[in-house]
């Protein structure tokens, strides 16, 4: 049976996993998520975010059925995906970011064996053609590049015509040719009616291909909206903007902010690339360029932002690792 088009087709609410026990804990269990709220539906790109160890992994192998769960709930088109049985998994599409393909395999004989186990797969050479896959059909998985699997496992996760597609990061180890063709068609599959979930460390990934974001911090949802949504919710955009600029490494970035430009952040990225960032008016801006003049700089690139989706993801989640 297939989902109404603005039915949710993924629902997990109060996520609780338990894992362990752990040897440094005094052989303790650890509590990974604790209360993840999610929902994804038909027709839309639903993208997960969050920093290293905030559980997305975890969350998505409990969504599809991989992992038992210790409370909460979880729907999968309808059911308990742990439970489910092997039509609910014919349903579902999953690319698993290390591929999980069998290195001995060759690309296009392996899709073929694939579409063989569904009744009516999408047809091989249209996703070797649309992937790119025909220039390396017929070399052993073992000697692709981490692109070239990356668009292997993408095809297999399609070949059956899934309702529900899981993407974990999608852009990994994609050239930028790879990636447009791949961000294409991640957009034709929502347009088609897919659910697609996906998760990201790519702020400029998720900014360009999500509907809704829900951002998890600590195994707990912590946001979600429409990139918009989360943008204009966190902070206003006119009290954050970014200028960016490039130039000779080592300007006094100290004297800066503490003088002509106090009121806002200033600090040197990386060598040679600097950001202000904060309620910048046309007087800092004055500013800045006479301080610029009377040092005889020219940068060789100024750019201005507004707030991004990852000044949101920081501010959430924290600017340090942890
Ligand atoms: N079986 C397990 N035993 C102990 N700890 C675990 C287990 N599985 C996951 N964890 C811990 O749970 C946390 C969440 O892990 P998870 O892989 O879900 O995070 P993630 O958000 O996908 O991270 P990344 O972005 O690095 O892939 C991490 O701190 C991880 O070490």
């Amino acid at each position: 049976m297939q989902v109404p088009i603005d039915e949710p087709c993924l629902t997990i609410k109060g996520l609780i996993k338990d894992c362990g026990p752990v040897a440094g804990l005094d052989g303790k269990m650890i509590r990974v998520l604790a209360g993840v709220d999610f929902t994804a539906r038909r027709g839309s790109v639903t993208a997960l975010l969050g920093a290293n160890g905030a559980g997305k992994t975890t969350t998505l192998e409990c969504a599809q059925g991989l992992q038992s769960i210790d409370g909460g709930e979880i729907r999968l088109l309808g059911q308990d995906p742990y439970r489910a049985d092997a039509h609910l998994r014919s349903r579902v599409g999953v690319m698993l970011q290390e591929g999980g393909l069998p290195p001995s395999a060759r690309p296009v004989a392996l899709l073929e064996h694939v579409a063989r186990m569904y009744e009516a797969p999408r047809p091989v050479a249209e996703l070797v053609d649309r992937l790119g896959i025909r220039s390396f059909a017929d070399t052993g998985i073992r000697r692709l590049s981490g692109g070239q699997k990356q668009r292997l496992a993408m095809a297999a996760a399609l070949i059956g015509r899934p309702e529900v597609l899981f993407l974990d990061e999608p852009s990994a180890g994609l050239d930028p040719q790879s990636r447009q063709i791949v961000f294409e068609l991640i957009s034709e599959l929502r347009d088609e009616g897919l659910g697609i979930i996906l998760t990201t460390h790519l702020m400029d990934d998720a900014q360009k291909l999500a509907d809704y974001v829900y951002i998890i911090d600590a195994g707990k949802t912590v946001a979600s909206g429409t990139v918009a949504e989360l943008i204009s919710s966190t902070g206003s955009t006119a009290e954050q903007r970014l200028l960016t600029f490039d130039a000779e490494p080592g300007l006094d970035v100290v004297a800066l902010a503490s003088g002509p430009l106090h009121h806002l952040e200033v600090e040197e990225a990386a060598p040679g690339h600097y950001g202000v960032r904060g309620a910048l008016t046309p007087h800092d801006l004055a500013a800045l360029a006479a301080w610029w003049a009377e040092r005889n700089i020219l940068p060789s690139s100024v750019h201005m932002a507004s707030r991004t989706l990852e000044d949101v993801f920081l501010d959430l989640s924290g600017r340090t690792i942890r």
